[in-house]
């Protein structure tokens, strides 16, 4: 039998990130190196920075200074013509960002939100085995394939979202607070689907301010903290949050 262990490569490399929005920063010289293979939480308090981190590294915060690495490619650079300048070179690199909130067109089908997260001429071609895949992950969508999903509950609509993430030919998934909004039995299963996506090559941070949803259950969990990283932990030790005392 082959015993031979997959080569872990730097998926995402983030040096000195500086980010904010006008005058305020609200990311802070931060560092962080994800591997091939991991899944990542990040976790802090509303306000703290983790949706603003992936903003910067998709290019979309209002500026942006230091050095941020996609497979090995700089996509980080200085922003003074607005943020999204530079988001479909960061994309074309690997990246699939799923944003807090959804994000949906109500008036398209589950279907048509699928085939439009595989926008790369590979991901298209594939788009028949993506779809099965995401829904062996989120097995609920299969029969409202051709549903509308302004008709769909929150639960289902976060599936679709992060089901059209999945889409996508990307090495780092950013998932944006899968849970929130939803009842905690709702969050917890798409947690559970999250958890279960085979990441091969690939690697994916998920940001949630529910700790217990990703103990023991992520590779590691990164603790943020006004705008920076406070630390890591394997996944079974808590991170002091306020909410705890
Ligand atoms: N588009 C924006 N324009 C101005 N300020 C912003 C913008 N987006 C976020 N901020 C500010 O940046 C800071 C960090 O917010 P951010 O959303 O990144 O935190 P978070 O930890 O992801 O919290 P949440 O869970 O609420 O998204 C906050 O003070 C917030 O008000």
């Amino acid at each position: 039998m082959d015993h031979a262990v997959p080569q872990k490569k730097e998926v995402l490399n983030v040096k000195g990130l500086s980010a904010g929005y006008g005058p305020m920063r609200v990311i802070h010289d931060l560092d962080l190196i994800v591997y091939s293979g991991e899944r990542v939480g990040l976790v802090g308090l509303n306000g703290h920075g983790k949706s603003s981190l992936f903003l910067g590294i998709a290019g979309l915060t209002g500026w942006q200074r230091g050095s941020i690495k996609l497979n090995g490619v700089e996509v980080g650079r200085t922003r003074s013509q607005g943020p999204g300048r530079y988001t479909h070179q960061v994309v074309r690199q690997g990246l699939a960002l799923i944003p807090q909130g959804d994000e949906i067109f109500t008036g398209l089908t589950v279907e048509e939100h699928l085939d439009s997260g595989a926008f790369t001429p590979r991901a298209w071609r594939e788009r028949a085995e993506r779809k099965e895949h995401v829904l062996k992950i989120f097995p609920p969508l299969r029969k409202l394939m051709k549903t509308a999903v302004g008709r769909l509950s929150g639960g289902e609509r976060r599936m679709v979202s992060i089901g059209r993430g999945l889409m996508a030919e990307a090495s780092l998934f950013l998932v944006d607070e899968p849970s929130l909004g939803l009842a905690p039995k709702i969050g917890k299963g798409v947690l559970d689907a999250l958890m279960s996506v085979e990441l091969g090559q690939s690697a994916m941070i998920i940001a949630e301010q529910n700790v217990a949803l990703l103990e023991g259950r992520v590779d590691r969990v990164i603790g943020m903290h006004v705008g920076k990283l406070k630390g890591e932990a394997s996944a079974s030790l808590t991170f002091q949050t306020r909410r705890e005392h």
